[in-house]
């Protein structure tokens, strides 16, 4: 596709941010086609400077032009966002929700608008190294699905998925993982630390095994217990740890994380705020 449509971005938070910035990145060479809207002054001033878009705080103003409308609120805040753009979206555009939890069904009927692309991406897109799943209501046509694939070309890699249900699974899995990923690398490094590295060359030394192993499995494509016992010489060293690691329940553990994160996303899709799950 040669022309961009104008794009409205509702919520220039964290992802929001990362979406304009991967357009801009992909080619979209006319940053005043992106209205990004959210009701920080100093927000909107800090988007507007760093990108050249038009920085607004009238969601309904934003969406005026708009060929794709993204919405990137949290999921605590978007049946306001619902109720304040109902009837709003102009005929044609697509609707881009990357909100976790919340339906396209949900999205469509507070819009009253059949376009829908629900879309779960996660923070490395910000460098344009994230993974996204998405899927997309029956109303969306050839040329709004290649719109949806220009914003997600922006972000990274994709994959889609006919059945919505994947999507809190994703959210739990891809969407959420990269919190899991520096929990991970943190406690790590605070482990070299703690035998007497320096805080410096402890994140090289973990930054690099965590690089290397990704790329070597990526390379061998390996099943990773062939690549572990590989490191795992017979009464040595990795042998030592891995028996605590699974002593101490470490796969339970990100197993049942994992399914506390879908749990969680489907109560978001449910507009319940914070609540401790019984079982927990
Ligand atoms: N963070 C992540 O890793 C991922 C997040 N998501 C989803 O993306 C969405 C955004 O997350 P994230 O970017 O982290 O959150 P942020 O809080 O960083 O961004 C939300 C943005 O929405 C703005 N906002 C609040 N109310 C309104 C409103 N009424 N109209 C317009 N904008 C409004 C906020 O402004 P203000 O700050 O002033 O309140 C903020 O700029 C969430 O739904 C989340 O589920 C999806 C994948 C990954
Ligand atoms: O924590 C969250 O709710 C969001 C959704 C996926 C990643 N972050």
């Amino acid at each position: 596709m040669n022309e961009y449509p104008n794009i409205a971005v509702i919520g220039p938070g964290a992802m929001g941010e990362a979406i304009i910035a991967g357009l801009l990145r992909n080619g979209l060479k006319t940053p005043k086609q992106i209205y990004a809207s959210g009701p920080l002054i100093d927000r909107g001033k800090e988007i507007g400077e760093r990108y050249g878009v038009h920085s607004i705080h009238d969601n309904k103003e934003a969406v005026k032009s708009a060929g794709v409308v993204i919405l990137s609120v949290k999921p605590q805040t978007i049946n306001q966002v619902l109720a304040d753009l109902h009837g709003c979206i102009p005929q044609d555009a697509l609707v881009f929700s990357i909100v976790a939890g919340v339906t396209i069904e949900m999205i469509s009927r507070g819009l009253a608008h059949d376009a829908v692309v629900r879309a779960m991406p996660n923070t490395p897109a910000q460098i344009g190294e994230g993974i996204t799943v998405w899927t997309d209501s029956a109303a969306v046509n050839d040329r709004q699905r290649e719109l949806a694939r220009m914003v997600l070309s922006a972000l990274g890699e994709e994959v889609y998925v006919d059945d919505e249900s994947y999507l809190d699974m994703a959210t739990a899995l891809s969407g959420s993982g990269p919190a899991y990923v520096f929990l991970f690398m943190e406690a790590m490094i605070d482990a070299g630390v703690h035998l007497g590295f320096s805080r410096r060359i402890s994140e090289e030394l973990v930054m690099q095994t965590i690089r290397g192993s990704v790329n070597y499995f990526d390379k061998k494509r390996h099943h990773p217990a062939e690549l572990r016992n590989e490191v795992t010489s017979p009464a040595g060293t990795s042998a030592a740890a891995l028996y605590y690691l699974e002593k101490a329940g470490f796969r339970t553990a990100i197993s049942r994380a994992v399914w506390a994160a879908y749990e969680r996303c489907v109560e978001l899709g449910k507009g319940r705020n914070s609540q401790m799950p019984e079982n927990m």
